[in-house]
């Protein structure tokens, strides 16, 4: 949790004087956010996020925040970056690209309630379809041909039970791999967890951190958002606010007979993509002898599935 790059006053005055957004008051790192260097910058008209992105090209950063821009054109409250005077939005500081959002209001919901879920939902919906006119979506680089290749590698740190899961779990999601073909597609948010939103009370203001934004089922994307809005102290789903999401998406876009079938199989997929992630994350952060928040171990992943599975089994 960090801000890796510092900047000075005079570095982000200058920075300012391109754009028209008033003069540099006041700005402060923000520490959330793993990935990238984030400020809050206050000028005398209004607030903003001005992000440095740490590990990516300019053309990278292009291609992030192609989505981004696509859906600010349709007033979704996604941060967008702003234009300067001479109409050019993206940026270097410190050789890093750079650019500058809005600033929402609101925090990270703690206690998930229905009301926040069913907002989600709707959100998430119209995400979908907001972004569907926007062409060549980017591949998912957590896709299946992913989940497969990784587990392998992983499989070394699994104690036999977990292995036996993941080879069972693997060889079920291929069997349903013309099922998965078939569900409704385009562009996913793909990492739509609570950190990802900000909420003034039950209000949703505003969906964060599209940089992982892909092509991909559209019921999986709301499988991902079920599992960490959903979740429940056993492991698994809560029933009420699992039914407000679904309210939600569907006042917004209605789920085919299809999809609603291809729930357990698309949950699990959901579930499996994200204790593959956190298995990874936990192999690399203890090759710099540090350990994962205890928020995001890859277990809380690996019992959902276990549940969603137990599911499947006793619907018969
Ligand atoms: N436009 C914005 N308005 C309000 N807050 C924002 C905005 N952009 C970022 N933030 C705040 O900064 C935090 C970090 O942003 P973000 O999640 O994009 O970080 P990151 O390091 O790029 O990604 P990661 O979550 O993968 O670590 C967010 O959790 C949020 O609190
Ligand atoms: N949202 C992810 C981390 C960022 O991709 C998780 O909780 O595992």
């Amino acid at each position: 949790m960090a801000v890796y790059t510092s900047l000075t006053a005079a570095e982000l005055t200058d920075l300012l004087s391109q754009y028209d957004v008033g003069e540099l008051v006041a700005y402060t790192p923000i520490s959330a956010g793993i990935e990238n260097s984030n400020y809050a910058v206050t000028t005398s008209q209004r607030e903003y996020v001005l992000t440095l992105f740490e590990h990516h090209a300019p053309d990278e950063v292009r291609n992030f925040v192609r989505l981004a821009r696509h859906l600010g054109t349709k007033a979704m409250s996604v941060p967008s970056p702003v234009e300067d005077a001479s109409g050019v939005w993206l940026h270097s500081l410190k050789n890093k690209p750079t650019i500058l959002c809005q600033r929402f209001a609101g925090s990270h919901p703690d206690q998930l309630s229905e009301q926040q879920c069913e907002a989600i939902g709707r959100e998430l919906a119209e995400f979908h379809l907001a972004s569907s006119d926007l062409p060549d979506p980017r591949h998912d680089e957590r896709g299946y041909d992913w989940w497969q290749s990784i587990a392998s590698e992983l499989s070394t740190d699994l104690n036999a039970s977990d292995k036996a899961l993941l080879t069972d779990e693997l060889a079920f999601q291929q069997a349903q791999r013309a099922q998965w073909c078939q569900l409704p597609h385009g562009w996913i948010h793909a990492d739509l967890f609570h950190d990802n939103a900000l909420f003034d009370g039950d209000e949703l203001t505003a969906i964060l951190d599209l940089y992982n934004a892909c092509e991909g089922a559209w019921l999986y994307d709301l499988a991902i958002v079920a599992n960490d809005w959903c979740a429940s102290d056993d492991s698994g789903l809560d029933p009420k606010r699992f039914e407000a999401l679904v309210i939600g998406y569907q006042s917004v876009r209605p789920l085919s007979e299809f999809e609603s079938g291809m729930w357990n199989t698309v949950l699990r997929g959901a579930a499996l993509r994200f204790w593959l992630s956190r298995l990874l994350a936990t192999r690399m952060a203890k090759s710099r002898s540090e350990e994962l928040p205890a928020h995001k171990q890859p277990t809380e992943y690996r019992d959902r599935l276990r549940w969603h599975r137990a599911k499947s089994l006793s619907k018969g």
